[in-house]
């Protein structure tokens, strides 16, 4: 952990300076330009029995994956009440004393880091981000070591496990209805991303406040090297996405579910979809919590572009790889943007 405490602990020392290590430079600290007007989908107009609402609706989705790579998703099936257990659940998990939460800090095995405290502390030099994360393998079985869930607060692992079963379903729905709009069987996303031996995996996000907050950022700038990211925000502002070269704030609508393309669906659909830059900020005034899924391949899949058309390439644009692979790159290089994905650019 390079010395340093935890955000959670530097945040309320009320330190007169944030400690070097998370003062990003000048030429990183770009502005950001206004709102980002991301889509809003309706899986229920998704999942329509009318196939002319339905493929309209399937239209609508594919666009929102090329030219944003994200959106929020509204009518997701998950009820109101899960998505307030789970928040409160989180919470209460944060709240805990920080010997508690450090019962099982983060590690590196086998593919993913879990556990709690800092990720991408590589070595004394690397800026560091201004958040403390909770990581837990929510799929295959065997890497759901139910050990390295947390055990407080009670009620943790059966409501975290019950949403995990149902965003999962959200994705492969997707998924499906992706697979389509990609000229493809409706089962052929799930099935590059190694079925059920795919990892799905939980980060909880914690920003705590921050008293200069416009010399850091709660994440840099990164893609997702998942397939798809489901994320439970709790309405606090802070997650920014990159288009056309300019900064964007996502306004998260209540009891919508933010999604985003990562890597492997830029990779799979030859750059189709895309899996957008994103970073988020943080504030001297609100702590902000999210909770995020990420849909990732199995380790052993082997992943490369399926599908070519409809995108301007009819020729692969990028190369196969082995996706532990690429996790285990991508856990650890010190992120810049969208590089890891754009070695694979053939
Ligand atoms: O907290 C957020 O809004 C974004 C989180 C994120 O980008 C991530 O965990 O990869
Ligand atoms: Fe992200």
């Amino acid at each position: 952990m390079g010395g340093l405490p935890l955000v959670q602990t530097l945040s309320t020392e009320e330190l007169p300076q944030v400690p070097a290590r998370f003062v990003q430079p000048l030429n990183r600290r770009h502005p950001c330009h206004g709102a980002a007007s991301i889509p809003v989908i309706d899986l229920h107009a998704l999942l329509h029995p009318d196939p002319h609402s339905s493929h309209i609706a399937a239209q609508a989705l594919a666009s929102a994956c090329e030219e944003w790579g994200f959106f929020q998703i509204i009518n997701h099936g998950i009820p109101t009440s899960v998505l307030e257990d789970v928040r409160k659940l989180v919470r209460d998990f944060l709240d805990l004393p920080m010997e508690e939460k450090l019962k099982r800090p983060i590690k590196f095995e086998p593919y993913h880091p879990t556990g709690y405290g800092r990720t991408f502390d590589l070595s004394e030099e690397t800026l560091l981000d201004w958040v403390d994360a909770l990581i837990h393998y929510l799929s295959p079985p065997d890497l759901k070591d139910p050990d390295y869930w947390p055990d407080k607060p009670a009620g943790y692992r059966k409501t975290v496990d019950a949403y995990g079963i149902e965003v999962t379903k959200l994705v492969k729905s997707l998924l499906a209805i992706l697979s389509k709009s990609l000229g493809l069987d409706s089962s052929a996303l799930t099935e590059a991303f190694g079925g059920d031996a795919s990892q799905v995996i939980l980060r909880v996000n914690h920003y705590p406040r921050c008293q200069q907050p416009d010399l850091v950022l709660g994440l840099r700038p990164h893609s997702d090297g998942s397939a798809v990211t489901v994320l439970l925000h709790d309405e606090v502002e802070g997650l920014q996405v990159k288009k056309d070269g300019l900064w964007w704030t996502v306004k998260p609508l209540p009891n919508a579910l933010i999604v985003n393309m990562g890597d492997m669906m830029e990779l799979v659909s030859n750059g189709r979809f895309t899996s957008m830059e994103h970073r988020t900020v943080v504030s001297s005034e609100a702590e902000r919590v999210s909770v995020v899924v990420f849909y990732t391949p199995a380790a052993s899949a082997y992943v490369g572009p399926l599908a070519t058309k409809g995108t301007e390439q009819h020729d692969a644009i990028y190369n196969c790889i082995k996706y532990e692979d690429y996790l285990s790159t991508y856990m650890n290089t010190d992120v810049q943007g969208k590089d890891r994905i754009n070695s694979l650019l053939i």
